[in-house]
């Protein structure tokens, strides 16, 4: 099972992600209590090891702001909210991207139809902690790298897995102890569950 921890700010949440065993690490950019200036941005990604991936959030941003912001901290893909067009997706193609999106009938939940890389399905409001409806992909899953948020937390990952079977999972609120402050016990506790599930279903 692919992890990814959102929203880190400081270098204890990035060390308490990375050795707990996370594969993303994730920077917010877009406004927001969890947003990160570049400077201590490109300083925490440069101490991530190459193991890890470095992810950008960005909400609904110029695609010239977030190629800037891409360039001066070195982040290793673009996570982008808020229905960008297809046309923001081709301006911004040399950089790794994921696709961030919540679940509506027109959603195409089709992995690379935007030209990304990673698909991330999220509740309406990205980063909120509230929980949606995942009855419609419980049988309608899309295939290939796709993570799951939207609201998960160490004690609700597993039956989310369990429901909808995604590639990752995603998780900000979910391992807070206030909004925008990381718990390290609660992202260690998040990534040995979600991990845990992996080692369970393979044996
Ligand atoms: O975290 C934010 O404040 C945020 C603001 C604007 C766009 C995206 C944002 N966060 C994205 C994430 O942190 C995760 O990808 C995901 O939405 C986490 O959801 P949750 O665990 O429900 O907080």
């Amino acid at each position: 099972m692919y992890v990814k921890v959102c929203g880190l700010r400081t270098e204890g949440d990035v060390a308490a992600a990375v050795g707990a065993g996370a594969d993303a690490v994730g920077f917010v950019f877009a406004a927001s209590p969890r947003k990160i200036d570049i400077p201590t941005a490109r300083k925490l990604i440069a101490d991530v090891p190459p193991n890890v991936l470095t992810v950008g959030v960005f909400l609904k941003q110029p695609a010239e702001e977030v190629r800037e912001i891409a360039l001066a901290t070195g982040v290793g893909i673009l996570q982008l909210h808020g229905d960008y067009p297809h046309e923001t997706f081709a301006e911004l193609a040399e950089f790794r991207l994921m696709r961030a999106t919540s679940l509506t009938p027109e959603t195409d939940i089709t992995v690379g139809a935007f030209g990304e890389e990673l698909l991330l399905l999220d509740s309406p409001q990205a980063g909120s902690g509230e929980r949606w409806d995942l009855t419609p992909i419980a049988s309608s899953r899309p295939e290939g790298q796709w993570l799951l948020a939207g609201g998960l937390n160490p004690g609700n990952v597993r039956a989310a897995i369990d429901a909808v079977r995604p590639w990752g999972v995603d998780v900000s609120s979910g391992v807070e102890s206030s909004r925008g402050v990381k718990d390290h016990d609660l992202i260690r506790a998040f990534v040995a569950e979600a991990k845990r599930i992996t080692a369970d279903k393979s044996s």
